[in-house]
């Protein structure tokens, strides 16, 4: 999916919601339990609860993988059922060498090679411009590069200065602003970050950002779109635990959330796109 598709979506559902598909066995309702596929049932009543409200869904992919082949087969089946104009991450924050980062691409953008087809895939930017590269070379697809992210360790490296006093998620955005277009690139910004937000979309002003945080981990939706929206809405918010562990009853407690933030989220656009 290109960016004009991605804006249309938001624009026409007046929400840039992403719904986190952070399904693990031990916490969906127990009906979804007695299913065949518990994981795929549980995904299923989640996208038919909140299809309306988002223009996003972000399978978790560690939650899929530790469930070794099953977990791959539920999503599979989730992927096919996801309506084909919303977009879809990979949240499997991958990142090596050149020749096994192109084996990551084939996993995750190239479904004559492995059946899955995502739009993008998270990518961990420690390893540099070759480690990145392979996932851009795919039309239409999107790297979604950690930045600035939402936990507590992100003090550890991201925030570290070097001698001109650049912190290092600055210099990960600033240099990886030259190996791709804000066509291709995408950067993760946490929504516990509020005091960066503005200093952030000053670095990549036409970039999206994929900002997890809103929820569970407490972040301000609000602060987000007044300092990071912007004429392109530019912004992806995930949620994930807030939505689908709602209630016992997915379909309507997952429903309710999602709509509770596009509500937002449409007051959202009227202030703040600039
Ligand atoms: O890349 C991510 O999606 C991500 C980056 C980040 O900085 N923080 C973060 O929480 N995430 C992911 O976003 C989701 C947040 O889930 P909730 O806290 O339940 O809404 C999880 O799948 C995390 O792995």
């Amino acid at each position: 999916m290109n960016s004009a598709e991605l804006v249309k979506q938001i624009e026409q559902k007046r929400s840039f919601l992403c719904v986190g598909l952070d399904s693990d066995l031990s916490l969906i309702p127990r009906k979804f339990r007695q299913e065949k596929d518990p994981i795929f049932a549980f995904n299923q009543a989640v996208i038919d609860a909140t299809h309306t409200y988002a223009v996003a869904y972000k399978p978790n992919i560690a939650f899929y993988e530790a469930m070794g082949p099953r977990g791959w087969e539920s999503l599979q089946k989730t992927m096919e059922y996801i309506p084909k104009d919303i977009f879809t991450i990979a949240d499997a924050k991958r990142g090596d060498i050149g020749n096994t980062a192109l084996k990551y691409a084939q996993t995750f953008f190239d479904p004559a090679s492995s059946g899955l087809n995502f739009d993008s895939i998270t990518v961990a930017p420690y390893m540099g411009r070759d480690s990145v590269e392979p996932f851009l070379t795919y039309h239409d697809k999107w790297v979604i590069l950690l930045a600035l992210t939402s936990n507590v360790g992100s003090h550890d490296f991201q925030m570290t200065k070097s001698e001109d006093y650049m912190p290092l998620y600055e210099r990960v955005m600033r240099t990886a602003m030259s190996w791709g277009s804000p066509e291709h690139l995408m950067f993760v910004i946490g929504a516990t970050r509020s005091d960066f937000l503005q200093k952030v979309r000053e670095i990549a002003p036409d970039n999206f950002f994929l900002v997890p945080g809103v929820g569970a981990q407490g972040g301000s939706l609000e602060d987000v779109a007044k300092y990071a929206m912007n004429s392109n809405v530019g912004l992806l918010v995930n949620s994930s635990r807030g939505i689908i562990y709602a209630g016992d009853d997915t379909s309507v407690s997952a429903a309710r959330e999602a709509k509770k933030i596009q509500e937002e989220m449409d007051r959202y656009l009227d202030e703040y796109r600039k």
